[in-house]
C-alpha cells in the first residue's frame, strides 16, 4: 500500500515515521511537486490541486477536523478529487479534550467575574462584586457534533443550564437539544454564554450576526472556537458597544493572521488566541487514520467520512 503525505507546516518526517510504524508494510512518502507515482491513500492539509488531480485513490484524509478549506478548493477545482473518492476528517483525535479545557476555563473565568476584577485591578480598585448565579448563566453550544458534544460533557458537571443546537436532535445527558432553523430562536432566548462549534458551510457562514446576537440574554458572552467566517465582526463590535455582549473570547477570525489594524486587537472586552483552541495531535491522528485504513482495507464500517453535499 502506498500513502502520500502533504502538510505545509507539520514535521513531515515524524508523521511519516509514525504512520509507517502504525501500518506495517505501507510505503509512506512525502508528496513533492512532480510526484505522479501511484498511491492508494493521501493525507493532506491545504493540498496543491496537482497532488490529488487524476489519482484513483481509495480515500483522502484531511489532517484536521474542519474540511472547509479543502471543500472550497474542490468547488473551484472539481477535477481535484472524483466524487467517488471518500474524504475523511479527524474525529476528535485529542481535539475534544483541548476544546473542553478551553471552554470550561473561559466559562468559569466569566462566571467568577475575573474579567471585571481584571478591569478593576487596572484601576487599583478593591471592590468585591455580586456573585453571578448559575441559573442566570445558561450556556448554549452552536454545533453539537464531535467537539460540541465533548464540550457539553465537560460543562455538565458544573451545574450551568446547558443547551445545544444542531441540524438533528441530540440526546445528551443534562443538555436540552434544539434542532434546525425553526428552533434557533428558542435556543438563543435566555442563552448567556454562546459557544460556537459549527462547521463552516453555506448555511452557517455569517450566522453570528446582529440578528442572532440581539436574541441572546443581555450582557452575554460569545466564544468562537470554530471558524472566523461564522461571525460578522462589525456586528460583534456593535453588540459589545451597546452592552448586549459583555465579552468575547475569540480563537478564529475572518482573516488569519488577524491584521494589526483590526479593531478586535485593541478592544478591552475581547480576549483572543491565534487559532489554537484545538490542534491536531499527531499520535492520536495517526492512530485514527491507521485504524480507519485498516478497516477500509477489510471492507469494515468506518466513521469520519465527510458528506460533500452537506459540507461537513
Ligand atoms: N479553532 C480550532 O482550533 C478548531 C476549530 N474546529 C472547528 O470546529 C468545527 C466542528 O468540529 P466537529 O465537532 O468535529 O464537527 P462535527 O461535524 O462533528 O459537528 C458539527 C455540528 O454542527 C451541526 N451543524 C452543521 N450544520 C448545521 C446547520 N446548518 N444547522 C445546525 N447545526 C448544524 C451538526 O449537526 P448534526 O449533528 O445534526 O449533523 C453537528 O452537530 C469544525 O468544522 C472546525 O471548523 C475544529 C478543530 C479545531
Ligand atoms: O482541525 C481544524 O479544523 C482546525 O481548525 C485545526 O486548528
Amino acid at each position: 500500500m502506498d500513502i502520500i503525505f502533504y502538510h505545509p507546516t507539520f514535521d513531515n518526517a515524524y508523521w511519516i515515521k509514525t504512520l509507517s510504524a502504525a501500518l506495517p508494510g505501507a510505503r509512506v512518502r512525502e508528496w513533492k511537486r512532480g510526484d505522479n507515482e501511484p498511491a492508494d491513500y493521501a493525507l493532506v492539509w491545504h493540498p496543491p490541486v496537482e497532488m490529488l488531480q487524476g489519482r484513483t485513490l481509495k480515500a483522502v484524509f484531511a489532517l484536521g477536523a474542519g474540511v472547509d478549506s479543502i471543500l472550497s478548493k474542490l468547488k473551484a477545482h472539481p477535477e481535484m478529487l472524483a466524487e467517488s473518492i471518500p474524504l475523511f476528517r479527524l474525529e476528535d483525535t485529542g481535539m475534544g479534550q483541548q476544546m473542553q479545557e478551553y471552554a470550561v476555563s473561559q466559562v468559569l473565568h466569566w462566571f467568577r467575574r475575573f474579567d471585571d476584577y481584571q478591569a478593576l485591578k487596572q484601576q487599583a480598585r478593591w471592590e468585591p462584586l455580586a456573585d453571578y448565579q448559575r441559573e442566570d448563566f445558561t450556556i448554549g453550544i452552536l454545533g453539537a457534533g464531535v467537539l460540541g458534544a465533548k464540550v457539553a460533557e465537560a460543562l455538565a458537571p458544573w451545574g450551568f443550564p446547558l443547551r445545544c443546537w444542531s441540524r438533528t436532535r441530540k440526546d445528551y445527558p443534562g443538555v436540552t437539544s434544539f434542532a434546525g432553523m425553526e428552533e434557533l430562536p428558542q435556543f438563543l432566548q435566555g442563552t448567556r454564554v454562546l459557544i460556537n462549534l459549527l462547521p463552516n458551510t453555506a448555511e452557517t457562514v455569517g450566522i453570528i450576526n446582529s440578528g442572532l446576537l440581539n436574541q441572546l440574554a443581555d450582557h452575554s458572552y460569545l466564544m468562537n472556537l470554530a471558524r472566523g467566517v461564522h461571525v460578522i465582526e462589525a456586528d460583534l463590535l456593535a453588540a459589545l458597544e451597546r452592552g448586549k455582549l459583555k465579552g468575547a473570547m475569540l480563537d478564529v477570525y475572518s482573516k488569519e493572521p488577524l491584521p494589526a489594524e483590526n479593531p478586535l486587537w485593541a478592544h478591552p472586552r475581547v480576549a483572543m488566541t491565534p487559532h489554537v483552541a484545538a490542534v491536531t495531535r499527531p499520535a492520536e491522528a495517526v492512530a485514527y487514520i491507521a485504524r480507519t485504513i485498516t478497516h477500509l482495507e477489510k471492507g469494515e464500517p468506518v466513521t469520519g467520512q465527510v458528506d460533500r453535499q452537506r459540507g461537513y
